[in-house]
């Protein structure tokens, strides 16, 4: 099974309702799709999401990347010889994260395809259905007393509360959610870097004291302030997730050897897809941490990879993968099957994908 074409198109999916972190507010998925063609006539599918406030990585820098740099080193090469496949494509240039998963999940959904099963189960097959949380933005506390309360009408057992904003504010905010919401649902809540280290020990202790029995709190500091990331985790006793701060298996590695976090987010656009995802999990098996999976604003085609993911491996405890529950609709047939908390793996050779639409192909 030889690759004889990589091609690049789009994908643009309205949100349900605007996307608000402490970072950034976005209103639809303006995504990069990627197709990978072999000369057996399999295609196999990826998508990257540019999301520049984290990883740096924008539209064109991805389009230039899989053109320019990875699709060169990888035509003519075989999938049966998928290690060698792997290393050509992380090795192709530096940095990129989102462009190379967006490569390295086509790849995979090659790989399946190529041994007859559906990924999960080639790459562990732990679980066939997972359950994820849904994220509820940052605004007033009233607007986001109110998506919470919608969010559990859809049936979500926990909810993921964007903070980060005014350390003041969030204290409202999370107080008015946990007295509207009760203590049935369980709450997490993600900073995206947006607090000092001290103040995010001032706000997570009075949390704590308020009783507000938050699960964890993602990312609460600069991602590259691992010394400051280490600093709140030693003194709260809310579980502290490293997101931002971990890409790579080395930055994994560091965070977990300095015990600066005591849990880890992997996100296929960080780590540059499974192959480097799949290290972070044996890194953080070995040091005995839970892994969460997550996603940025992704469409089903990387969500549906990130769920083969978490359905494969048992360190993968807490999931994130609400890309698809925040669109406004579907325009891919296949994949994982979302239902709103409920993500059911396919049976599908590879990631299980029966229709993308050609028309994100069409670049003109
Ligand atoms: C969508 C997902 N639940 C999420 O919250 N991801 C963010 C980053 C998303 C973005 O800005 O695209 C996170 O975990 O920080
Ligand atoms: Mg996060």
């Amino acid at each position: 099974m030889k690759i004889v074409d990589i091609q690049v198109g789009r994908i643009s999916v309205p949100l349900r309702t605007p996307f608000k972190t402490a970072l950034r507010t976005v209103k639809s998925i303006e995504d990069i799709v990627v197709k990978v063609v072999t000369d057996t006539g399999h295609v196999g599918y990826g998508e990257a999401a540019p999301t520049a406030v984290i990883t740096g990585d924008t539209t064109g820098a991805i389009i230039g990347a899989i053109n320019e740099s990875i699709k060169p080193q990888l035509i003519g090469l075989s999938i049966n010889n998928f290690e060698d496949v792997m290393q050509r494509l992380h090795g192709s240039l530096l940095k990129n994260s989102s462009g190379k998963a967006a490569v390295d999940i086509a790849l995979y959904d090659l790989f399946g395809q190529l041994h007859n099963a559906p990924l999960y189960k080639l790459l562990g097959g732990y679980k066939k259905e997972i359950i994820t949380d849904i994220t509820i933005s940052v605004n007033e506390p009233e607007e986001m007393v109110k998506d919470s309360l919608d969010a559990v009408g859809r049936g979500y057992k926990t909810l993921k509360i964007k903070v980060g904003k005014d350390p003041l504010k969030d204290m409202e905010r999370m107080k008015a959610i946990r007295k509207a919401i009760g203590y049935d649902i369980q709450l997490r809540i993600d900073a995206n870097q947006g607090w000092k280290p001290k103040e995010a020990i001032n706000i997570l202790r009075k949390m704590e004291d308020a009783g507000l029995e938050i699960e964890f709190v993602e990312q609460p500091v600069l991602a590259h302030d691992f010394e400051g990331l280490k600093l709140v985790t030693d003194n709260v006793s809310i579980p502290v997730l490293a997101d931002e701060s971990v890409f790579s298996p080395r930055d994994a590695l560091k965070i977990l050897e300095m015990r600066a976090a005591d849990l880890i987010n992997i996100k296929l656009m960080k780590t540059g897809g499974i192959y480097n995802a799949l290290k972070i999990c044996s890194i953080a098996e070995t040091y005995g941490v839970e892994c969460m999976i997550g996603c940025m604003l992704e469409s089903k085609i990387s969500v549906t990879a990130a769920a083969h993911l978490a359905g494969a491996k048992s360190i993968i405890t807490k999931i994130d993968l609400d890309g698809p529950a925040l669109c406004s609709i579907d325009p891919v047939e296949g994949g994982a099957n979302f239902e709103e908390y409920k993500i059911i793996l396919p049976e599908a050779s590879g990631l299980g994908f029966v229709r993308v639409p050609e028309e994100f192909f069409n670049n003109d």
